[in-house]
């Protein structure tokens, strides 16, 4: 029968089990200290998880039996325990590995590769310390064979190979890492561990998932050689074997549902998607499949442009090239090594959509964790393309993510803020890139502002955004620090129109006035940008406002007698009284203005921003009356206007023209505020109005 050791290595066991099965007895260990303090910490979940679960068991039992207890602290030992091992089903473990841990069948290629990667790593280390090895200076490689007729799969290494005490203790122990137990002893020689991957001692018997029998031929340095075989339901054999080769040869018998194994281009997918940076080289069938370096891992300096071009079109599945570059490791607050792409081409419509996945790599230790990891960047991020390699990332059992750790969550603000400071400086180092970059992705940063949650990760992004201001020439464009470094002291508000072009931007009603006191405005043009800076509200402790909302709140009331060439007060007092009798529920007020000048009038709204946006997206269908009480319009007049001194006559000499003409100059209002789902309608009223003008001649 193929026994545990419990002894040794029994906390992966635990927290094995408490994934998998609550009953199975096991024998508790203190955790262990380990190199990524993440496995401990997934471990020390998994015993609380643990021993909150036995104690649900407890108490149920307890009210089965008819006895309900009281909380109390009364209860004492009356002597010492007996020290008692939990015991391990070992059929049932091998049975979890194989069909319960891993959700693709496909990973056990990984691990093997993992644990051939490991042994050649070992080999290294050998050499480099001078312990004397049989043929020290062997090629180090993993090679790999189909057998459609044989249906088998081979992986063999030539690596440290395993003497039959060795065989025994890490195949014949399920949860026994032999690799991080070398790995713990290099530690305590302050040695760099290298890219030793092996962790969790359980990897081997994926190989169960998919072989109906495993052969391990393996030979040590000064070792003989062994052949260990297992068919994976309990129980194993070991004994010694002829013309071993230095190293590991695994040859996993394939079961009738796992044929594809045998089928070289499969298996070249498989070794592409995890284990193509492994750093030994990998033959399949002869043909080295892994020719891409880990580029990630690499001294920047080192890094030529094709390279980098090479491996963006690798990790982006591109045509295009990376327009910037971001390259860089650290150790804290995590530890990470990134290098992330910033595309040349244009995002494609599939990009837009936040559907897509992000196009991020995660890998640990060169091995693939997960192709585009979701959580390691924001959506907003998702076109950034490259690959994050941390140590420090939570894995389970089956090498798969922990997603909601809060390790996890550190690395993803670390990396974010590490974006955005980036393209900050792209902005002021590569200004002309940078300006094409942001009218191809500016989409995306306004989508993160709109869907970030903290007031400064919002402001942080907004320093990368650009518009063209009132203060520049056309085609030029600004920043928010810009505008708010010339802003003069006291002066409070950013303020910007939203308009479909330049030319409506600056002949608008709004922008009028501004224009008039020489104050800054930004245009902007996109759809979503007036949505963007209201979500955003503040810059700079600088409030965002839009021009409709300056003048919707003019300060002090307007003086008409003051104001040259303008209609007496009691005249227009009368005449906008009459106008929104005339407007009915169209208008919620009629005013008049002194901001305007070349225009008869304007609508404002209570938000605008808002406003236009519910227009654009949900009007279709509501009935017209209805639509100007959701609006509640305000019809500004401006009492100098030569069209609104003549209303004042025809109000008495013709209040049929002058009720067209009053009509028309609020639909006209309306239109230009962008208030109208689809301008057309209007043509109706201006048709009748030219009919009547051209009557008398
Ligand atoms: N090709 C090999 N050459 C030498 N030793 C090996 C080989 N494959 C496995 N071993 C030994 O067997 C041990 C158990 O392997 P296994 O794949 O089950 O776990 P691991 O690689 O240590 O951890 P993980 O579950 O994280 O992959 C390894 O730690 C290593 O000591």
């Amino acid at each position: 029968m193929w026994r545990i050791v419990q002894r040794k290595c029994v906390t992966n066991v635990i927290s094995l089990v408490q994934n998998h099965v609550r009953t199975f007895p096991v024998r508790a260990l203190p955790v262990r200290s380990t190199t990524a303090r993440l496995r401990g910490r997934a471990v020390v979940t998994s015993l609380a998880r643990f021993s909150s679960t036995a104690a649900r068991e407890q108490s149920s039992q307890d009210d089965e039996s008819g006895f309900h207890s009281i909380i109390g602290d009364g209860e004492k030992p009356t002597g010492q325990g007996t020290r008692m091992e939990f015991q391990a089903e070992t059929r049932m473990l091998l049975d979890i590995v194989a069909k319960s841990l891993y959700s693709e069948k496909e990973v056990f290629i990984r691990e093997l590769i993992s644990n051939s990667s490991d042994a050649l790593e070992k080999v290294r280390y050998f050499n480099l310390t001078g312990k004397s090895l049989e043929s020290p200076d062997r090629a180090l490689e993993i090679h790999i064979g189909t057998d459609k007729v044989a249906k088998t799969l081979t992986v063999q290494d030539t690596g440290v190979g395993m003497t039959r005490e060795e065989l025994v203790d890490n195949l014949g122990t399920i949860a026994r890492s032999g690799s991080k137990a070398f790995l713990e002893e290099l530690k305590k020689g302050s040695v760099d561990p290298g890219t030793i991957i092996g962790q969790f001692g359980v990897g081997f018997y994926s190989t169960f998932m998919i072989a109906e029998k495993v052969e391990v031929y393996t030979r040590a340095s000064g070792s003989p050689g062994y052949l260990w075989t297992s068919d994976g339901t309990g129980t194993y054999e070991v004994g010694e074997a002829e013309n071993v080769q230095l190293g590991t040869k695994i040859v996993a018998r394939l079961k009738p549902d796992s044929l594809e194994f045998a089928d070289e281009d499969r298996i070249k997918e498989v070794i592409r998607k995890y284990s193509n940076f492994v750093g030994n080289p990998i033959f399949l069938n002869g043909k080295q499949v892994n020719t891409i370096q880990a580029v990630w891992l690499m001294d920047p300096k080192d890094v030529s442009e094709e390279m980098h071009e090479e491996f963006y079109r690798f990790v982006g599945n591109s045509y295009d090239r990376p327009r910037f570059t971001l390259h860089y490791r650290t150790d804290a607050p995590v530890n990470l090594r990134t290098l992330l792409y910033f595309p040349e081409g244009k995002p494609g419509l599939f990009d837009l959509s936040r559907d897509m996945d992000v196009g991020i790599s995660l890998y640990c230790r060169k091995v693939l964790i997960r192709h585009r990891a979701e959580n390691i960047l924001p959506k907003w991020l998702r076109f950034v393309k490259g690959v994050v390699d941390s140590e420090d990332i939570p894995l389970n059992l089956s090498r798969e993510l922990l997603q909601d750790s809060s390790q996890i969550r550190k690395l993803r603000t670390v990396l974010t803020n590490r974006v955005v400071r980036f393209l900050q400086d792209r902005a002021r180092k590569e200004p002309d890139s940078y300006r094409e970059f942001i009218t191809n992705y500016g989409i995306f940063f306004k989508e993160g502002i709109l869907t970030g949650q903290e007031q400064m990760e919002k402001e942080e992004i907004a320093r990368l955004l650009q518009y063209e201001s009132s203060k520049c020439p056309a085609g030029e464009r600004v920043t928010l620090m810009d505008y708010a470094s010339r802003m003069k002291p006291g002066e409070r508000d950013i303020f910007y129109l939203a308009a479909p072009s330049r030319h409506l931007a600056e002949s608008s009603a709004y922008f009028e006035a501004f224009k008039a006191r020489d104050v800054e405005v930004l245009f902007c043009y996109e759809p979503y940008d007036e949505l963007v800076l209201m979500t955003l509200r503040q810059f700079d402790r600088k409030n965002l406002t839009s021009v409709e909302k300056e003048m919707r709140q003019e300060k002090e009331s307007v003086k008409v007698e003051e104001m040259e060439g303008s209609l007496p007060k009691s005249e227009l007092d009368a005449l906008t009284e009459w106008m929104k009798d005339t407007l009915g529920g169209k208008v919620s007020a009629v005013k008049y203005t002194g901001k305007l000048d070349s225009h008869p009038c304007v609508v404002t709204v209570e938000d605008m921003g808002a406003a236009r946006h519910f227009v654009r997206t949900q009007f279709a269908g509501i009935p017209e009356e209805q639509r100007y009480r959701l609006l509640q319009p305000q019809l500004d007049v401006n009492p100098r206007h030569p069209i609104v001194k003549k209303l004042a006559e025809l109000r008495t000499g013709n209040p049929e023209l002058a009720a067209l003409v009053t009509e028309q100059l609020f639909s006209n209002a309306m239109v230009s505020a962008g208030l109208v789902e689809d301008p057309r309608t209007v043509l109706t009223k201006f048709n009748q109005l030219l009919a009547l003008a051209l009557e008398k001649h």
